[in-house]
């Protein structure tokens, strides 16, 4: 039995162990506002867990908070706490958690913080009180809208006298928890403190959980759904094949949405707007425009693509019936040799775009879709006329049949011939179509039928190969006469154009390698020495030519039989 400012309350002896830890801001929260009494109960609550050790002292504990509604309370209480042996700890315990806002997710309120009287948790749980605590203040019926009977049954709370009441409570905040553990049999005399707990309160509760979880914690899908709605259908739900695809990247929606190009020519409207897209950036070639004058040596090659292919697509009045030009050129040989050089070439002397394309991407990198891709490429090719279609290792598309061929690459094969046909018969089209590669042993007789210009391009002879070394040089302050670029040229035979080009790159590394470390910072550019033949010398020590005789016996062989015969 306590006795609190001349109230007496009933503490069973064994009260059922409730622990309420957000009770400790209810009772924070209702010493303002509320009658001694609902603080009381509310503290016993508080301490429930603990109470066996608090037994002897509750009375002082009790009486040493002033319900005066003054700030003092904590600071009182906490003094009363001192009595016993490890006080903060034992509160702590108690406090641990704020229940309230933090069932879910673990916020520790330390008792230092709880001493400012303010919950830290994101809805400030103090302040939500004291306002509900105003709100019930204002309600007429006042505390006894709170207070029910200790030991009689809800219905007749009305009825019950004021001496009554002294023994009832009802917690703002019932939990669910307690009602069950009120219930709970107890082989002691204990009488359960609360017998009704408040559904109205339970819904807030869970409404304010609900809230706290909310503003604090989203699963990784609950953010990806709040940012980008539409990646709802890619969560879980069924994909049919016709059905967009979906990003399920925060954002990418809206950047699929705003980035899909509006399709204006006609000819585009059955093709995928990404496609078109894909190919206008990056398989159209915007590079350096390339002359005839850039390629060194192949005067052969180059004087026949002039005749079949370049004028012919400048005078399309002119070349008709049987000046008709080829749709398709092979240019084959060994790599490095200018087989691209002579494709962008072509492109930039007719004013043609310039599409390139790697066939053994459109077996690898769109898989599923190169056979749509080709589809694309020829149809945006057509609305770029006059434009040249450049495919390197052509031999990968029009291989030669074979068992293990896979269905897509057969697919794709099939939809390229298709559409080369196309092109060829139709006379408006001015498409070109320039396939290379370094195997043409492997091109089946489809692909050599349609292709009727093959030129083999070979490596450099001793001019080509001269008149690389002194166009690259160009660009650098060198001291090489040209009886010295003679002289690599000369030792240079089996050099591919690509090699050259490593060995004039590694001759020019030559200067910079001989400044001395500590000055290569601070150096002025004028400083550092003209490129010498040495430095060549050099570099061909480590530079090697990166054909074998063995393959380019194969090349000249295959010229032989079906190449253009020069
Ligand atoms: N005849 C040449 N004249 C000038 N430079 C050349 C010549 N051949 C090759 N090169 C140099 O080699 C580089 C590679 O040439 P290119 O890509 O045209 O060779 P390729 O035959 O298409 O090679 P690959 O078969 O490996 O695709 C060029 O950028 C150029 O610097």
């Amino acid at each position: 039995m306590c006795d609190v400012d001349g109230i007496f309350v009933d503490l069973p002896e064994d009260t059922p162990s409730v622990v309420n830890k957000s009770s400790l801001h209810q009772y924070q929260s209702s010493l303002p506002s509320e009658s001694n009494l609902s603080s009381l109960t509310l503290l016993n609550e508080v301490f429930q867990d603990n109470k066996q050790s608090l037994c002897n002292n509750f009375d002082q504990i009790i009486k040493s908070v002033p319900f005066d509604a003054d700030n003092s309370h904590v600071s009182s209480w906490t003094s009363s706490l001192n009595k016993f042996a490890d006080p903060i700890s034992l509160l702590e315990e108690s406090l641990g958690i704020c229940e309230k806002c933090s069932s879910d997710q673990i916020t520790p309120i330390g008792l230092h913080k709880f001493q400012r009287g303010k919950c830290t948790c994101p809805l400030d749980i103090t302040e939500n009180t004291k306002s509900a605590n105003r709100e019930s203040k204002q309600d007429s019926k006042g505390l006894s809208c709170f207070v029910k009977t200790l030991h009689s049954d809800s219905s007749n709370d009305e009825s019950k006298s004021s001496e009554d009441q002294r023994h009832l409570f009802k917690p703002k905040f019932g939990r669910p928890r307690h009602l069950a553990k009120t219930n709970q049999p107890t082989t002691s005399k204990c009488t359960p403190i609360y017998q009704d707990v408040d559904l109205e309160k339970e819904d807030e509760i869970k409404a304010h959980k609900s809230n706290v979880a909310k503003v604090t914690f989203k699963t990784a899908k609950e953010q990806l759904l709040a940012s980008n709605p539409a990646a709802k259908r890619t969560l879980g739900a069924s994909r049919k094949a016709q059905a967009k695809f979906v990003s399920p990247m925060i954002g990418a929606q809206e950047k699929q949405e705003t980035a899909e190009p509006e399709i204006t020519d006609e000819r585009l409207k059955h093709i995928d707007p990404k496609m078109i897209e894909l190919i206008e950036s990056e398989i159209i070639d915007r590079g350096t425009p390339i002359d005839w004058d850039d390629i060194a040596g192949l005067e052969m090659a180059k004087s026949v693509i002039q005749e079949a292919v370049v004028w012919p697509l400048l005078r399309p009045d002119i070349f008709t019936g049987l000046r008709r030009p080829p749709k398709g050129i092979l240019l084959f040989g060994p790599p490095g040799t200018g087989k691209t050089l002579i494709g962008k070439c072509v492109a930039a002397q007719c004013n043609a775009t310039f599409f390139s394309i790697s066939a053994s991407s459109l077996t690898s990198k769109w898989i599923g879709d190169g056979e749509k891709m080709v589809r694309a490429l020829f149809a945006v090719a057509r609305c770029h006329q006059p434009a040249v279609i450049f495919i390197d290792e052509i031999d990968s598309l029009l291989t030669q049949r074979n068992d293990t061929e896979h269905e897509a690459t057969r697919r794709i094969k099939t939809e390229f011939l298709v559409q080369f046909d196309g092109a060829a018969t139709g006379e408006e089209d001015r498409l070109l179509i320039v396939g290379a590669t370094n195997r043409p042993q492997e091109l089946d007789e489809a692909a050599r039928r349609r292709l009727v210009k093959r030129l083999y391009i070979p490596l450099p002879d001793l001019n080509a190969r001269e008149q690389i070394i002194t166009n690259l040089l160009k660009s650098e302050t060198n001291e090489l006469t040209p009886q010295h670029i003679a002289e690599v040229a000369s030792l240079t035979d089996g050099y591919s154009g690509a090699d050259m080009r490593s060995l004039c790159a590694e001759a020019a590394m030559g200067p910079v390698r001989a400044v001395p470390l500590a000055q290569i910072i601070s150096i002025q550019r004028d400083k550092v020495r003209p490129v010498n033949v040495q430095d060549f010398k050099n570099a061909l020590q480590r530079v090697r030519p990166s054909v074998s005789q063995d393959d380019l016996g194969q090349y000249v062989q295959w010229n032989k039989t079906y190449g253009q015969g020069f």
